[in-house]
């Protein structure tokens, strides 16, 4: 059998298309030159575009089956292919900071070329060794009042949104490049995959309005690009990061919208190849290939990878297999809920649900560990006795449970936060919390300093001190309204 990665190709020959099926060709090539997997072949056409396949599997010893990279639409049996020797490989370095790139590493933002001599690097790569990846976990501060406290991303380490459709993971990662990307001095890369295509040239245009597209690559392959497109856009992104990581040394951001994409652009390859659906309809190699992208997410003693992604949650269905298997790669997993949206708390934090592997007294210390998980009691015991003040009233509740309903719900007001991204459509200006104050306005409402301060003092706003100057102003209103 071809070694897997023996991309040997002396002569270059070339192949025929004998089949092709929407994105699927199946190229027929002389026996000792069959291409190895993973190696990229070019269909010599005449379409509106280089289109690229990648070899996916070996039919028999003189075909192959290959996945197109773009639109095979006019491609007719019979074309010649021919063989790369390598496989796909991306443009890296600096010339790709402040561009729009395609999966194949083509300019998409209007702009002019790359130069012909910038550095490219294949997209299939192993991950770095045990004893090469820096284990150590530092918080990653954001400024989001509820992310710091309960869920607190790690500096290196791999964060997910998660969230059915339309509960503010968009939002919440646009927010959180917003505030970090301004402190942050590393390099960001965007992946944008399978999502909208406007949200693309949104972002771009907002980053270089904001003075950061200088920093950040943009790597997009969106809804309306073909699956393989949308398959490999990811490791595209990830390759330019490694390249920052690896040779220059810098620590990276790397955003991931929307990873869920990516699977199911991977299931819809997997049903083209012909391969037989597991569970829930998904690819057979869900496992493998949520595993070959989340295990080169790694930081390394020379540099940090961080990575924030938004994983749709289809149906709402947290037990769904794609959902289940991301969950179990990340250092932080945000869970937004529908319910807390439905209510009008943004940002939709479920705080029983999301955590972090740095809540540990260890990482965060005592207080703020202590802190955390008084929080969640709190809130755990009120989502408890909802049911019971449905059912029978407020009035029905012990005085220590009454008590707990009065913070508890403060809390949860107070963990709200108005967005800088959001600043456009809710009118309230955006807020960013340091951790010091989060801790200290929760422990305050923990021990009830706020416990005749009105809800709506505590509601999208920033520290204690913003929650107390509302209340003031509260009250003098109530009382000129009263002297009237
Ligand atoms: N923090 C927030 N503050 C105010 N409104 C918000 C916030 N987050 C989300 N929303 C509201 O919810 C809408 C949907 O948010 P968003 O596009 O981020 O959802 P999504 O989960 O990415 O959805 P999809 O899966 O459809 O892409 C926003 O347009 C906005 O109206």
């Amino acid at each position: 059998m071809t070694p897997r990665h023996d991309f040997r190709c002396s002569d270059n020959p070339t192949g025929s298309v004998v089949a092709v099926r929407g994105s699927v060709l199946d190229i027929a090539f002389p026996a000792e030159a069959l291409p190895s997997l993973h190696e990229a072949v070019e269909i010599l056409w005449d379409g509106p575009e280089r289109l690229i396949a990648e070899v996916q599997l070996h039919r028999d010893d003189g075909t192959v089956r290959a996945i197109a990279l773009q639109s095979t639409s006019g491609l007719a049996r019979g074309t010649s292919a021919r063989r790369l020797g390598e496989p796909l490989t991306t443009p890296v370095g600096d010339a790709v900071l402040g561009r729009l790139l395609d999966v194949m590493g083509t300019t998409r933002d209007g702009g002019p070329p790359l130069p012909a001599d910038v550095p490219r690097r294949p997209i299939h790569r192993t991950p770095p060794s045990l004893a090469d990846r820096n284990p150590s976990r530092e918080p990653f501060e954001t400024g989001i009042k509820v992310i710091d406290l309960l869920a607190p991303l790690a500096r290196g380490g791999k964060a997910a949104m998660f969230g059915g459709a339309g509960v503010g993971k968009t939002v919440l990662v646009m927010e959180l490049i917003r505030g970090m990307v301004e402190r942050y001095t590393g390099i960001s890369v965007f992946a944008g995959v399978g999502e909208r295509s406007r949200e693309g040239q949104e972002l771009w245009e907002e980053m270089s309005r904001s003075g950061m597209l200088g920093r950040t690559a943009l790597i997009f392959g969106q809804m309306n690009e073909p699956p393989g497109a949308r398959w490999r856009v990811g490791l595209t992104a990830l390759t330019i990061a490694e390249h920052f990581r690896d040779e220059a040394h810098r620590d990276v951001l790397l955003l991931m919208d929307n990873v869920f994409r990516f699977v199911q652009a991977g299931a819809e390859v997997s049903g083209l190849l012909g391969r037989l659906p597991s569970r829930v309809g998904y690819q057979p190699t869900l496992a493998g290939e949520v595993a070959e992208l989340e295990e080169r997410i790694a930081s390394t003693y020379g540099a940090g990878v961080t990575a924030i992604q938004a994983v749709y949650v289809p149906a709402d269905d947290f037990t769904d297999p794609a959902v289940a298997e991301l969950f179990s790669h990340l250092d932080s997993s945000i869970v937004l809920s529908r319910g807390i949206a439905a209510e009008g708390l943004y940002p939709a934090v479920d705080p029983l649900a999301s955590g972090s592997n740095l809540l540990d007294p260890m990482v965060v210390g005592d207080e703020h560990y202590r802190l955390a998980e008084e929080v969640r009691a709190a809130l755990a015991h009120y989502r408890e006795l909802r049911d019971i003040i449905a059912l029978l009233g407020i009035e029905e509740l012990s005085a220590a449970d009454r008590r707990t309903v009065k913070r508890a719900r403060r809390l949860q007001r107070f963990l709200t936060q108005p967005f800088l991204v959001t600043e456009s459509f809710t009118g309230h200006s955006g807020v960013t919390v340091p951790l010091a104050e989060t801790l200290k306005g929760c422990r305050a409402i923990l021990d009830g300093v706020g416990d005749d301060w009105a809800e709506s003092s505590f509601f999208m706003t920033g520290t204690l001190g913003q929650v107390l100057a509302r209340e003031t102003a509260l009250t003098a209103e109530r009382g000129a309204a009263h002297e009237t």
